[in-house]
């Protein structure tokens, strides 16, 4: 598994938080703010959804990995902008193994 990736991508986004807005595409987004990192993570999202229709449709999945690494790009930006760093979310999903999804909900909803 390439987790050195996640890590590697989480150190330039940190890196682009203070860089020049015209010198980078994630610092150009960190100054035109929050909103608008969430409007790209919406974007990203329908674009994925479609994507996963159309490879079921032409048996074909490049067009859905090259969407699904946009969304993951995308949300790690919004994380980013909001001080999360990759670890946090992976330290979430690390916490729910052997977690049944099933019984986490009955256990949520009693
Ligand atoms: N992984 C990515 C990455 N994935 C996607 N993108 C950009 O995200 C944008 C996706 O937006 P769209 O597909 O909607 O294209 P668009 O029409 O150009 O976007 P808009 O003008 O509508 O905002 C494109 O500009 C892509 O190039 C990324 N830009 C940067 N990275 C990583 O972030 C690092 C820092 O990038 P810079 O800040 O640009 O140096 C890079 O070295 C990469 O590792």
């Amino acid at each position: 598994m390439r987790s050195d990736v996640l890590a590697e991508l989480a150190a330039t986004l940190e890196q682009r938080k203070t860089a020049a807005a015209d010198s980078s595409y994630v610092a150009s987004l960190h100054a035109k703010g929050l909103n608008k990192i969430l409007e790209k993570v919406g974007e990203e999202s329908i674009e994925t959804i479609i994507a996963a229709k159309d490879a079921v449709i032409s048996g074909d999945k490049s067009d859905l990995i090259y969407e699904t690494a946009d969304l993951w790009f995308h949300t790690l930006v919004m994380l980013s902008h909001l001080d999360i760093g990759p670890e946090a979310i992976l330290d979430e999903l690390a916490r729910r193994f052997n977690l049944s999804g099933l019984d986490e909900k009955a256990n949520r909803n009693k």
